[in-house]
Order: structure tokens, then C-alpha cells, then sequence
């Protein structure tokens, strides 16, 4: 940004406060205040997404509404010190420029604006998936820290582009530039996210106190236990695949495909690092998926491997990651991977994690108390997010490519199978039975009957080759996440355990593909249930030129079947989440998953959220996720006497 020039950047600050809806009139003047305030430094006004743009906006119309209220003269679009700029005005920022050709589209738009859901800036903008090295496809990124060892997602260079407008990195001045906004706004309230401390009413995933878990957890009390004012499903989110659609695919034909959810179950009572220090002093941990191995249990690949000598080095992370990389000091060219079963259950017998849960019991639900104690029950085996990663090299040279690769086989029944293929490149896949057509996942995923969309959890990171030839695999263990009760009346919400760098990935969103037919004949029964749905829609009969028929637009329902994306709870336009469609199996444009993404830095115990897209002024769609929004965000679309207000100066 720093080499654009005054225009197009108040250009682009205008065009971010017009897709909050704020109009050009009314934030023209303000910019150009903020800017006298910075010594005409844009970087505190773009940082954060403009936030202290936006935030001053609000209290200069707070601050008029104020007076108006008081029955004071007031001038509408002043602030004290700047008087309204004309219409295309830019030239008037400080700093003569080059004239750039493009000229400003801006709408002039009344007072009365509301803040709606920003139309394009944030939402994320298509991503590529590229290839970082020869041996690793990373998937994705809102510019993933490189040390999360998170999903990298590389957007492509215009999104970077945008995303680098919309999101700039934080710079020294901001603090000051915040006081010098507080002292010019009196009454500048900057927003800050609330920070709970962890309470009774979370649902512990670390339960590991049996005798808590009924008491901890109320879920019977649940409030959507009770049918909601409608009963009726109101999709969470409409996500257009024309704006949204990323591709995933590699270059040379590789393929990337998702790893399943991992979920483990119970104790992490003690502390990670205690814990893994006691394993590291027992010993070797993979002496069990040895003998795993040797016995044939598991893995497919014949001329299974003994292992004359294996190494185990388990490290903990302050950001809750352990890392068990397993060293093979064995013949390369004769080694395959371990059996993640064994792999799984070893690390579930030595850190007593109880009993793994399989991709059917992500959260499962049932009709009769829709899915409440089920679900309890499910969270608390979701506890710890394992996402594996697994490399292998048929070489000795440090860097060779990856020449084999592991792939995951999910069978009919959900229980996967692991096993190891010669393939010269890497994959982290789902092997799957060729689908029918009348298969909307295209044979992706089968769960009973139902089709169930299963998180990616891919978690890729460079293969660790020692000189000598020696493997080194990892798995990586994340404490992630922790269902609460919120305060807010919000009912459950999911908040982070651990602080979260900006451009994390966190958790997809899980449910069962339905096509849009589906989801309204559910809706229909579920009303007459009194049950609460979670559909999400994914581009279900908009967001591309041929309007899809119902039985071919897709959604997905977390209903019965989900993930803990499923409480994540609604924010306008700030959410910290931003949701981010990504193509896996296939490039059918129509069917893709969603993973959601830190759109910042996330405190740890600060709720996750993201902006389920509610038009909350649409009367044509009575029908809601929620009638009134409890989000607190000072850019709510959704509370009610805002709305009042908002149509009462539209009158
Ligand atoms: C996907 S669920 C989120 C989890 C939900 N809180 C629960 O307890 O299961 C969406 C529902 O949560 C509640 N909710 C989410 N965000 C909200 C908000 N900002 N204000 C009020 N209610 C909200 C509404 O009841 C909404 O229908």
C-alpha cells in the first residue's frame, strides 16, 4: 500500500466504508480529519481494515444523533475541524499525486445508510492453491503465520493484493494514532473484544473428571432445546462460488485432498507438558505401532517393516501444539508409514485420551432430544483436534521429493484404513468407491445413508530428512477450541483456548450435504419438531449466471451431523473468523467445503465468531437465524433499536 498514492488510497478507505455502508459523503470528511490527526499517515487509518476510520465515523454520527436528540443545531457530516468534502474530491487529500486513470465509482448515498454486510471486501476473495516447494502443497492462507504450521493458504496475487489492502499489518504508530483519535472523539469508544475467563459453564473437551461432565454440561437446558420462534431453518450463510471459489490443486497433476478430523476423547488433565515429558522418559512410543505393523494390523502395504530403531521426540508448544516426530533410523527405501489407527491408539493409550472418535461422531445428534446429550457427549470426545502429517521419502538425499504417500481410506463405515501407496508425489487423501450419479458428493463421503462433508485437517508441513536417510513423521496435537456458554444470550458459543496468530486455520465447517430440496423438506419436518436447524448454504440457487435447481443446489445441514463449527456464533462485519470455501475433492464448482480462518489476531478465551451474512433489514425473508442480533459489535446490523432507529431516519 505504501507505494499508492493519496488518491487511490482514500479511494480504497472510501470504497471499504461504503461496503460497510457507510457513504462516500459521510466518511470523506472524517478521513480527511483522521489524516490531519496522523500527520497524513494512512497506515493507522488502514490498519485493522480501517477500523479507526470506521470507528470514528460511528462517533461522528453518534455524535450528531446525540445532539439531534438534544435539540441542538448540528451540522450533519462535520466533524469540528473539517468541513464536507465535494463528491470525487480526492485530489484534496494531503499530498499532491500522479493522477491514477481509474476513476471512483463511489455512489452518493444518504445519512440514512445502513451498515449492511459488506458486499465484497469481507469476503475473502478467491484462492489458489499453490505449490510452495517440491515437496509440500500447502493449502491456503489469509497469510498464515509460518511458524503456525497451520494450513498455509496462499491467495492469488490479486487476492493477496486485496487482502493486503483490506488486512495491513500493524504498525508502531497505531497506538498513538488510537490516543490521538480518543482525545479528537471525546467519547471514542475503541471496540475490544471481550476476554472471558474459562468458566463452569464450558463444556471442558478436556473433561477429564467423569464425575463433572454431567454436572458441568446442562445441556437439557440448552436453550434451542426449545423450539425457536419459527422452528424454522434460516441458512447461516450464503456463500457464492463465483466470489469464493478456490481451487486446490497442485501443480503436475498432484492432488491435495482432505485428511479427516481426528478427534480424541477425555483426559488432558494434566498438563500437555508433563504429560509428554513422562512419555518421552518411558521411552519408545511407537513400540506398540511397531508390533501394529508387524502384525499386518492396519496397514495394506505388504513387506511390512521392522523397525530396528526408532526415536520419539515429544515437544509441546505455548501454543498448546505437540509435536511427536518419530524418528526411523531404518532402511529408507523399505520403510512405509505407520498405521495412524495404531499411531492414534498408542497415543491414546499412553496420554489415556479414552476412546477415538470416528468420522460419523464428529457430533452426532438424534431426533428425540435433538442431539443434546449426544452431543455432549461427542464435544467432549472432540476435545483435541489431531491433525496428522505424514511424509515419507524413498530416498537418502536431504530434500529429495516425496516419492510415496499416505493415504487415508475412508470405508463404508467411517473407520479409516490406512495405507501406504507408491505414488510420485504427496497426497493426503480420502480414497473412495466410485460414486453413482445420483451421489451429490460425488462419492466423497458416505455416512449411513446420509452424505457427510468431513473437516480438513490437513496439516502439511516439510518432511524432516535426516542425513542419514532417517524419516522423520509428525503429528501434530492441537488444543484448539472449547464450547461455552456465552453471556450474551447467545446460547453456546466456541471460543479459543490458545491465542491465535491472524490467518489461522481453525476448524471447517461440518454437516451433511443436502441439495436444497432436502433441506427444505427437513425444515419442514423439523418445524413441526420444534428443532433447531444449522444449515449453511453453499451456493444454493445464486452465485452463478445458470440459477441451479433446487435438487442441484447444495447446502450443508450440521443438524445431525457436524463439527464444532456448529457454535460458532454469528458477528457483523468484525467477526475474527472469516469463512473461506475451498475446493477438496473436486472442482465441481457447486460442492466444496468451508474452513474458517482468524481474520486476526485472536486472544486466548476470546469468543470466535464470524458473519453468517444475515440481512437483518429483510423483511421479503422473515425467517431468521435469530431476530435480534446480540453480536456487540458497533458495526451490528442486527440490534433492534439500531434497526428502529435506522428506519425511523429513513422516514
Ligand atoms: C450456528 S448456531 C451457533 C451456536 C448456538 N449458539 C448454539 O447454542 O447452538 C446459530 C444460533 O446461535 C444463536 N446466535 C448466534 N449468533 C448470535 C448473535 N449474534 N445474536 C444472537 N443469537 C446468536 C442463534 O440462536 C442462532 O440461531
Amino acid at each position: 500500500m505504501g507505494s499508492l498514492s493519496n488518491k487511490e488510497r482514500a479511494r480504497r478507505a472510501l470504497d471499504a466504508m461504503k461496503a460497510l455502508g457507510f457513504s462516500k459523503k459521510e466518511a470523506a470528511p472524517v478521513l480527511k480529519s483522521l489524516l490531519n490527526i496522523f500527520d497524513n499517515s494512512w497506515e493507522p487509518i488502514e490498519d485493522e481494515s480501517y477500523r479507526a476510520l470506521a470507528d470514528a465515523i460511528l462517533d461522528t454520527r453518534d455524535r450528531s444523533q446525540n445532539n439531534e436528540e438534544e435539540g441542538q443545531e448540528h451540522h450533519r457530516h462535520s466533524t469540528a475541524a473539517v468541513p464536507p468534502l465535494p463528491d470525487e474530491d480526492y485530489n484534496s487529500f494531503p499530498t499532491p499525486l500522479a493522477m491514477i486513470g481509474s476513476s471512483c465509482d463511489l455512489d452518493c448515498e444518504t445519512d440514512e445508510t445502513r451498515i449492511k454486510r459488506p458486499s465484497v471486501d469481507l469476503r475473502p476473495p478467491p484462492y489458489t492453491m499453490e505449490k510452495q516447494d517440491d515437496t509440500i502443497m500447502s493449502i491456503s492462507s489469509l497469510g498464515a503465520s509460518p511458524e503456525s504450521n497451520r494450513l498455509q493458504i496462499r491467495p492469488s496475487t490479486r487476492s493477496r493484493q486485496s487482502m493486503e489492502d483490506g488486512m495491513p499489518s500493524s504498525i508502531p504508530a497505531h497506538k498513538k494514532a488510537r490516543q490521538m483519535m480518543d482525545e479528537d472523539f471525546q467519547h471514542a469508544v475503541f471496540l475490544k473484544e471481550p476476554k472471558p475467563e474459562p468458566d463452569m459453564e464450558a463444556i471442558q473437551y478436556n473433561a477429564s473428571l467423569p464425575s463433572c461432565q454431567n454436572d458441568q454440561v446442562g445441556i437439557s437446558s440448552h436453550p434451542l432445546n426449545i423450539s425457536s420462534s419459527s422452528g424454522a431453518a434460516h441458512p447461516l450463510a450464503l456463500l457464492p462460488p463465483d466470489q469464493y471459489t478456490s481451487k486446490i490443486s497442485g501443480s503436475k497433476g498432484r492432488t491435495v485432498e482432505c485428511c479427516r478430523t481426528r478427534a480424541s476423547s477425555s483426559s488432558f488433565e494434566e498438563p500437555m507438558n508433563t504429560r509428554m515429558k513422562q512419555s518421552q522418559e518411558q521411552g519408545n512410543d511407537l513400540g506398540h505401532i511397531a508390533a501394529m505393523q508387524k502384525s499386518g494390523t492396519g496397514s495394506s502395504v505388504k513387506n511390512t517393516l521392522e523397525a530396528p530403531s526408532l526415536l520419539t521426540v515429544v515437544a509441546s508448544s505455548t501454543t498448546g501444539e505437540v509435536k511427536l516426530s518419530i524418528k526411523c533410523s531404518i532402511d529408507p527405501s523399505n520403510f512405509h508409514m505407520p498405521d495412524l489407527e495404531a499411531v492414534f491408539k498408542t497415543v491414546e493409550d499412553k496420554y489415556k485420551m479414552g476412546s477415538y472418535c470416528t468420522g460419523e461422531d464428529d457430533i452426532k445428534a438424534d431426533a428425540v432430544d435433538n442431539g443434546r446429550n449426544r452431543l455432549t457427549e461427542s464435544m467432549m470426545h472432540n476435545a483435541l483436534f489431531m491433525e496428522s502429517i505424514a511424509c515419507m521419502n524413498s530416498g537418502s538425499e536431504k530434500d529429495q521429493p516425496v516419492e510415496e504417500s499416505l493415504v487415508m481410506e475412508a470405508s463404508e463405515s467411517g473407520l479409516p484404513n490406512t495405507t501406504v501407496t507408491q505414488q510420485p508425489h504427496l497426497a493426503l487423501s480420502l480414497l473412495r468407491p466410485i460414486h453413482d450419479v445420483s451421489d451429490i458428493s460425488k462419492g466423497e463421503e458416505k455416512c449411513g445413508n446420509r452424505v457427510v462433508q468431513r473437516g480438513i485437517t490437513c496439516n502439511l508441513q516439510r518432511p524432516d530428512f535426516t542425513d542419514t536417510g532417517s524419516l522423520n513423521c509428525c503429528y501434530f496435537l492441537i488444543l484448539l477450541t472449547q464450547v461455552f456458554f456465552t453471556q450474551e444470550g447467545k446460547g453456546w458459543g466456541l471460543r479459543t483456548l490458545d491465542e491465535l496468530p491472524k490467518g489461522a486455520f481453525v476448524c471447517e465447517y461440518v454437516g451433511e450435504l443436502l441439495t436444497s430440496t432436502e433441506l427444505h423438506e427437513r425444515t419442514l419436518q423439523n418445524m413441526h419438531h420444534g428443532r433447531y436447524m444449522y444449515p449453511v448454504l453453499l451456493d444454493a440457487n445464486w452465485g452463478s449466471d445458470a440459477v441451479l435447481k433446487d435438487e442441484e443446489a447444495l447446502c450443508l445441514d450440521a443438524t445431525f451431523y457436524g463439527n464444532v463449527g456448529r457454535f460458532i456464533n454469528h458477528r457483523c462485519c468484525d467477526a475474527n473468523l472469516v469463512e473461506i470455501p475451498v475446493e477438496v475433492e473436486t472442482s465441481d464448482r457447486h460442492y466444496y467445503h468451508i474452513a474458517f480462518f482468524t481474520t486476526k489476531k485472536v486472544e486466548a478465551f476470546e469468543e470466535l465468531t464470524w458473519d453468517y451474512g444475515i440481512d437483518f433489514d429483510d423483511d421479503k425473508h422473515p425467517v431468521k437465524a435469530f431476530d435480534e442480533c446480540l453480536c456487540g459489535s458497533r458495526y451490528c446490523r442486527g440490534r433492534k433499536h439500531r434497526r428502529k432507529r435506522g428506519k425511523a431516519g429513513a422516514k
